[in-house]
């Protein structure tokens, strides 16, 4: 089938020019006839590769890097250098290689990014050069067909929170995701900080940071900053997708919000991990034979993960199961940093987002309270006996082994989706649950983790990977490739129920809740065409297809790692 990537394309840039550019690089495998149009004989050895070759050499390389990290930089050196034998070789060696490129060591190489800088990668927006700003965003876009911007503030990456400039590292590896999981071209994709200050001591004090070092500007001042960044996205690419990483709990939800009217914006800390929730829950209630709306939930962390992930199961429960919203809302008991969120926390320490799920204080007169007259965890799961416990609190280890054996003691077959990221911040190693339950629990977590013993013989239990990039990439790119006004909420869920249909544990109750990142690109294709459809069915596409043509058109449009033909022409891309 014909691709974007196998079309011949017209090149203007010679020499030196054309090698060092990672879009064009095709170093050694530049076949001779392309070597003599681009004045490259002479600057490359004789032979000429083929991409498998040049693969397994670049494997060969990776293997002698001897830690995550290292293999890390060296992939990053290898983008800088070649598009295409990047990809190529992520895309033969996925599982092993997203968590070097991705959670759990992007989190490493984020935190020690002013120490491990080489190159600038992406848009660096900067506050104090605001006045600057539409011509450094037409600077780094000029020409190009941009469709997609992935952005970051940096204020909440992954677990590890407030990383100022390094935040670009996040939003390079998830536009990253897009183009391996969903065959985004990286050259129509953009990844930006918004560089507005950081309130992390460490990189204010230290010497060799690279960003702004400046406390975070806030409020009025901070609102402007973005709102000329997304009226610079709308008056130069209206029909581009905006993706929002990382942003901080003040300002994720507000923004997505703000901003869904009037640009096709998605927020994936809220939406993403709130779809690919929603998927493995529907997945684990298959195993269960119940339905969503049968389940206790309690939601550890009730930040932007976690008030994402429950508006999602909130909104699939009223979908799916035909509850009113408010019968949904009383299905949840969040916590946060005070406890259980209930009325007496007072305004100041409940956001007005969380206000649905408030518990009534009534409900918990004489259950016993901590010195500050908090509810705990293992207070809570004794009284709800919840079905469900998702964490995303970033407490490492925060489900301890009396909780998990607590909530065993109320439920056939515990759902435990450890989702903090990276690993070491996971509320439980999935290990332990499982010997802790008697290997009953169904599992599902934010980073990879190994699969568990069963401890009464039997095949092992896979822990799936219940991370926002098994839906992301095609949720997006549903969305861009139709040109929609907006993803809306009715296209995230017809996305995470195609997600479902296709995990293993559908067929298998013993196997994994969600799909193998193995197969990810294909769940990812799955889900673009779902999200493609519902938009046909919705009528929010800008595009004329039949939904029977909706496959063979996002093939079509997908972008792949092979090397296209160049043709030397003055006024081709450069
Ligand atoms: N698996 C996935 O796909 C995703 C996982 N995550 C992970 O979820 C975690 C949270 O991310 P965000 O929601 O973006 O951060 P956030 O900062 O918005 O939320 C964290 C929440 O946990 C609360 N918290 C902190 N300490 C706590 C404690 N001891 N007990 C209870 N709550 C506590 C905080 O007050 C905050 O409300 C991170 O580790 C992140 O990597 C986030 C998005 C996607
Ligand atoms: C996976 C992701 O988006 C996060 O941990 O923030
Ligand atoms: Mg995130």
């Amino acid at each position: 089938m014909a691709t974007a990537a196998t079309k011949a394309l017209r090149v203007a840039l010679r020499g030196g020019g054309i090698l060092s550019h990672p879009r064009f690089n095709k170093g050694t495998a530049f076949p001779a006839a392309e070597r003599k149009a681009f004045g490259l004989t002479g600057r490359l050895p004789y032979r000429v590769n083929t991409l498998e070759e040049q693969c397994h050499r670049a494997y060969d390389q990776l293997c002698t890097r001897d830690t995550p990290i290292r293999k890390n930089t060296f992939l990053q050196s290898l983008k800088d250098q070649n598009w295409v034998l990047y990809y190529a070789l992520l895309s033969r060696h996925l599982k092993e290689l997203i968590p070097i490129i991705y959670t759990p060591t992007q989190a490493d190489a984020i935190a020690n990014y002013s120490h491990l800088f080489r190159r600038s990668e992406g848009m660096y927006l900067t506050f104090p050069n605001q006045d600057s700003m539409e011509g450094d965003f037409l600077e780094l876009t000029k020409g190009r067909d941009i469709q997609l911007f992935v952005i970051s503030d940096a204020e909440a990456i992954l677990g590890i929170g407030d990383q100022g400039v390094g935040g670009i590292g996040i939003a390079t590896a998830k536009s990253a995701i897009y183009t391996l999981l969903a065959g985004i071209d990286p050259s129509k994709a953009i990844s930006v900080t918004l560089d507005l200050g950081t309130d992390n001591d460490d990189l204010l004090n230290d010497d060799l940071y690279v960003g702004w070092q400046n406390n975070r500007v806030r409020g009025l001042a901070y609102d402007k900053f973005v709102d000329k960044f997304m009226q610079l996205v709308r008056k130069y690419y209206p029909h581009s997708l905006v993706h929002f990483e990382d942003f901080g709990v003040s300002n994720a939800k507000r923004l997505l919000d703000k901003y869904r009217d009037q640009h096709a914006v998605f927020n994936d800390d809220v939406q993403g991990t709130g779809a690919v929730t929603l998927a493995a829950m529907m997945s684990a209630v298959g195993v269960t034979k119940s339905r969503l709306a049968d389940q206790r939930f309690v939601v550890y962390g009730a930040g932007t993960a976690g008030l994402g992930i429950t508006r999602q199961l909130r909104d699939g429960i009223v979908t799916i199961d035909k509850l009113s919203e408010a019968d949904a809302n009383k299905r949840f008991f969040l916590m946060d940093r005070y406890g259980l969120i209930k009325e007496s926390l007072g305004s100041n320490k409940i956001r007005d987002e969380v206000r649905d799920f408030v518990r009534p204080d009534a409900e918990w007169v004489g259950v016993p309270t901590n010195a500050q007259g908090e509810v705990e965890l293992l207070e809570v799961v004794k009284k709800v006996k919840p079905t469900v416990l998702i964490g995303c609190s970033t407490r490492g280890g925060a489900f301890t082994e009396q909780v998990v054996k607590e909530m065993a003691k109320g439920t056939e077959r515990p759902i435990i989706l450890p989702l903090s990221n990276p690993s070491r911040l996971a509320e439980v190693n999935p290990s332990d649950a499982n010997d802790w339950t008697e290997g009953k629990a169904l599992m599902a977590s934010g980073s990879p983790f190994p699969p568990c013993k069963n401890p009464k013989g039997g095949k092992d239990y896979i822990i799936a990977e219940c991370n926002n990039a098994l839906i992301y990439p095609g949720l997006g790119y549903g969305a861009l490739i139709t040109q929609a006004r907006s993803l809306t909420d009715t296209m995230i869920i017809a996305g995470a129920q195609r997600l479902a249909l296709l995990s293993p544990a559908l067929k298998d109750p013993d196997n994994a809740l969600l799909p193998d990142f193995t197969d990810a690109r294909e769940v990812n294709f799955e889900v673009a065409v779902a999200v493609v459809e519902q938009a046909i069915d919705e009528g929010s596409a800008n595009v004329t297809w039949k939904k029977e043509d909706v496959r063979e058109k996002i093939h079509a449009d997908m972008w792949l790692p092979v090397y296209p033909e160049f043709i030397y022409d003055e006024a081709g891309e450069r």
